[in-house]
């Protein structure tokens, strides 16, 4: 990797991300990462903050690197790609698209004979810590070790066959916003229990970050930990059935399930 470059077309919510993940990786210099917009003044932060190189010029930054992702919205997908494709199917680079809803055989009908990586990551790759589900073509598969290296160094991956995108998409990316939905909601619940509201945010965040920890390094299931804290006669089961009984795990499985249907419809 060490002597790779990488450009991330689309700077915006997740392109920029990526970037700042990889810097603080230190998987590669600032200097061998170049971050593409329209706008400029879009991506300047990204220059001033972690020192990687700018432009607007897309062609360009793809010229220059052996590693390409593509960070646009779906609804300008494909015209970029049409765009970028005579030098990816020169230059061969490595193409890996984080878009929601465009499949590897959407990508190759337009990029013909390119390496394709599908890859689904969160925000939280900005810091490290995303979920990233990766799905592969024939020749993608070829460069299968060295996109694992960058992306386990972004946070956890996981390799999947395509036709689970959809459901990864929903639980790996849009997860995280439920799980800052669960923490603001536990936060509002502890302010109006008497603790101040930068208290409730503080104990909301180091209560998922324990639960987090407890299921990843442990390798145990939620319930039997539930089954810990849950005193007979308590105060834990007292609120989980109340819980429950408004619907908590219900609305959630609601959400995944009917976010999943969204991208279905997207991908047919
Ligand atoms: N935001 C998220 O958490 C996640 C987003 N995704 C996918 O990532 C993609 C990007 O999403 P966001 O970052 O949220 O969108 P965004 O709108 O924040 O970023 C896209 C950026 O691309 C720029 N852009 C548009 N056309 C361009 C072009 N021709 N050349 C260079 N830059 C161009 C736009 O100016 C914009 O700043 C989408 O396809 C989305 O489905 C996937 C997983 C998570
Ligand atoms: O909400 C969306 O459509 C995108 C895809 C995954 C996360 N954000």
């Amino acid at each position: 990797m060490n002597s790779k470059n990488i450009t991330i077309i689309g700077g915006g919510n997740l392109g920029s991300s990526i970037a700042k993940g990889l810097v603080q990786s230190g998987l590669l210099k600032p200097e061998q990462i170049t971050v593409t917009n329209l706008e400029l003044h879009l991506i300047q932060h990204l220059k001033d903050e972690i020192g990687v190189n700018i432009t607007t010029n897309n062609l360009e930054a793809i010229n220059n690197s052996q590693i390409v992702i593509v960070a646009v919205k779906p609804t300008v997908a494909r015209i970029l790609l049409n765009e970028i494709k005579e030098p990816l199917q020169k230059g061969k680079q490595v193409l890996i698209s984080v878009i929601s809803g465009i499949k590897i055989q959407d990508l190759e009908d337009i990029l013909v004979d390119v390496p394709v990586i599908r890859a689904m990551p969160n925000t939280a790759i900005a810091i490290q810590e995303s979920m990233t589900a990766l799905s592969f073509n024939e020749k993608g598969l070829e460069h299968k070790d060295e996109v694992v290296e960058i992306f386990d160094q972004l946070g956890a991956t996981m390799i999947i066959p395509e036709s689970q995108m959809p459901a990864a998409t929903v639980l790996a990316s849009c997860g995280i916003a439920f799980a800052l939905r669960f923490m603001r909601a536990a936060s509002q619940g502890g302010i109006e229990i008497g603790l101040s509201s930068k208290q409730s945010l503080e104990v909301a965040a180091q209560i998922m970050k324990g639960a987090s920890k407890l299921i990843i390094e442990n390798g145990t299931h939620p319930e039997p930990e539930i089954d810990k804290v849950t005193t007979p006669l308590g105060v834990t089961i007292k609120s989980l059935n109340k819980m429950e009984h408004e619907g908590f795990s219900s609305s959630l499985v609601q959400g995944v399930v009917s976010g999943h249907k969204k991208i279905l419809e997207t991908e047919s």
